[in-house]
């Protein structure tokens, strides 16, 4: 790639190829370079044009990593769900094509604890009450209905440039009606009852404390019709399915994007070797660009670009996923999905007390005795930071308040996405003062003054419908490759003072 710029690229008489660079290889920067390699985006533009994936890590997929317990069962580390599953959804045509089995949870069969309650109690004793929680079920519907009012409202306001945006949690704890007086006039049980209703939605679904959500523009996301679905054998799958046939240098970290010349631009790699490109399409994590944005690009992104950054917020997860010899605790539910154990006080105020969010059994899924504890927002920052010594006998510790006969684990895999360099956290949320608009923000191209946008932005955190999943930075990648390709075009054009240059926008449709 690298070498001197002898011609101009793009065009069917240009005499060398069109060179893009695609940084990071996760989900976003594999469909981008699929994209960009489907001939029908270039038809009649470009004589060649070569793609090259750089990533850093020792390995494809990001934020997509599949292991594989002793038993031969596959476990997703970081993604692992396909949220709804419909034809919509391209991962569902795709999940066919790489031969990946997609097995349908059910979120409903779960089993819910007490938040307190001695070991030497039975199991049974300290599974929550069916009549209180359907109370609590009815109260937390009553306040979404008062929420979902003054949000329509708060983002009318918003529009207009009206209104200031406040947590969620601020925004609920204000709520009132006839027949709810307010949260906090609620009685202590009944308070922490609702509260872990909540954080069911926020917590889990967000991996952000309501405190750290923004009121206006929570929920705005769009989803796909259909069931939530786990890879039997990993995600891996439609990792290695998108990579056929890619150019990808893997331990490759990118550390500066050098597009200050009118020409080209230059990707300075960590280990002193410099490429040339004619556009590149950076599909680096948001905690990433947050922290090292300004040593990044050369010369420095646009203010438009940074406040997004600033403004967007990244989410903490981490997973500890065991494998024991038998499944216990399908003996109180068979076939269960999900075991929840509501936070204790303590635990809201103090996030190094460890609590986990939720569970899930991967037992129907794949087979094994597995189970993966999840933990969220800031007891998940704390726990990337344990040695494996002090986490896994918390994490069985907190197992054994809910199954106090369960047996050792025969093996433990865990994460560390909020101290992994190449991540820095988890994904994206609208934090307080932030809104979809950020997102788009943060994803408009890059470059000199009156020269070819050269930069362009996927990923996740870029998606302004389908955010911090998996099937919108996808989205995202095939959309930053069109976006490269237009400019591509724009130019060619200018170039060769003509109007109309063969060209195909997406699959199959020649718009000339
Ligand atoms: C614990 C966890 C659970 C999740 N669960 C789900 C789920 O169930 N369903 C769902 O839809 N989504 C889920 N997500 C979100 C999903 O994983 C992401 O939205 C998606 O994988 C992001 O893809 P991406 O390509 O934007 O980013 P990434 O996958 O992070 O790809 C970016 C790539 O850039 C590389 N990189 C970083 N720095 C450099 C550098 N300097 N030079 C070169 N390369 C670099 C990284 O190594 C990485 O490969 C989860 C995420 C986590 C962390």
């Amino acid at each position: 790639m690298a070498g001197a710029m002898d011609a101009p690229a793009g065009t069917a008489e240009g005499s060398r190829p069109l060179r893009i660079a695609v940084i990071g290889a996760g989900i976003a920067g594999l469909s981008a370079a699929k994209r960009l390699k489907e001939r029908g985006l270039w038809r009649g533009l470009a004589s060649d044009v070569q793609v090259t994936l750089l990533e850093a890590r020792d390995r494809l997929g990001g934020r997509i990593r599949t292991e594989v317990f002793g038993d031969g069962a596959a476990v997703d580390l970081g993604a692992a769900w396909v949220h709804g599953a419909s034809k919509q959804n391209p991962l569902l045509q795709m999940s066919k094509a790489c031969g990946g089995k997609l097995v349908k949870t059910d979120w409903d069969n779960c089993i819910l604890f007490e938040a307190t309650g001695t070991t030497s109690e039975s199991p049974e004793a300290k599974r929550l009450d069916e009549a209180e929680l359907e109370e609590v079920e009815e109260l937390h519907t009553h306040l979404m209905k008062l929420f979902q009012a003054k949000q329509s409202a708060d983002r009318k306001a918003a529009k207009k440039g009206e209104g200031e945006d406040q947590s969620l949690m601020t925004s609920l704890r204000g709520l009132s009606s006839k027949r709810f007086k307010g949260m906090d006039h609620l009685d202590q049980r009944k308070r922490l009852l609702l509260l872990s209703q909540i954080a069911a939605e926020t917590d889990q679904d967000y991996a952000a404390t309501a405190n750290e959500l923004s009121s206006t523009w929570w929920d705005e996301d769009d989803e796909f019709p259909g069931d939530h679905c786990l890879w039997k054998d990993g995600y891996v799958s439609l990792i290695n399915y998108l990579a056929q046939g890619l150019d990808v240098r893997l331990g490759t970290p990118v550390v500066k994007i050098d597009f200050s010349v009118p020409s080209h631009l230059t990707l300075h790699l960590s280990g002193g070797e410099q490429i040339d490109a004619d556009y590149c399409i950076c599909t680096l994590p948001l905690g990433v660009l947050k922290h090292h944005h300004e040593s990044l690009f050369h010369p420095s992104l646009p203010d438009q670009n940074v406040d997004a950054l600033r403004r967007l917020g990244v989410a903490a997860m981490e997973k500890v996923a065991l494998r024991f010899e038998e499944s216990f605790w399908e003996q109180m539910a068979p076939n269960v999905h999900c075991i929840y154990r509501m936070p204790t006080q303590e635990a809201r105020r103090a996030p190094t007390a460890l609590e986990a969010s939720f569970c899930v059994s991967l037992k129907h899924v794949t087979g094994s005795n597995v189970l993966v504890v999840y933990y969220v927002t800031d007891t998940a920052r704390h726990m990337a930071t344990l040695e494996e010594e002090k986490l896994v006998p918390s994490t069985l510790a907190l197992l054994q308040s809910m199954f106090p006969d369960m047996p050792e684990p025969l093996e433990v895999k865990r994460t560390t996405w909020d101290q992994d360099p190449f991540t820095c956290g988890a994904y994206s949320f609208n934090a307080v003062s932030c809104s979809s608009q950020h997102r788009l923000h943060l994803r408009s191209p890059v470059g000199l003054e009156g020269c070819p946008k050269r930069v362009h932005f996927a990923g996740e955190a870029t998606s302004d419908r389908f955010p911090s999943t998996v099937h919108g930075a996808y989205l995202e990648g095939r959309r930053a490759a069109q976006e490269v390709a237009d400019t591509a075009r724009h130019e060619a054009q200018k170039r060769c003072g003509r109007k109309h240059i063969g060209y195909a926008f997406e699959e199959g449709i020649l718009l000339e």
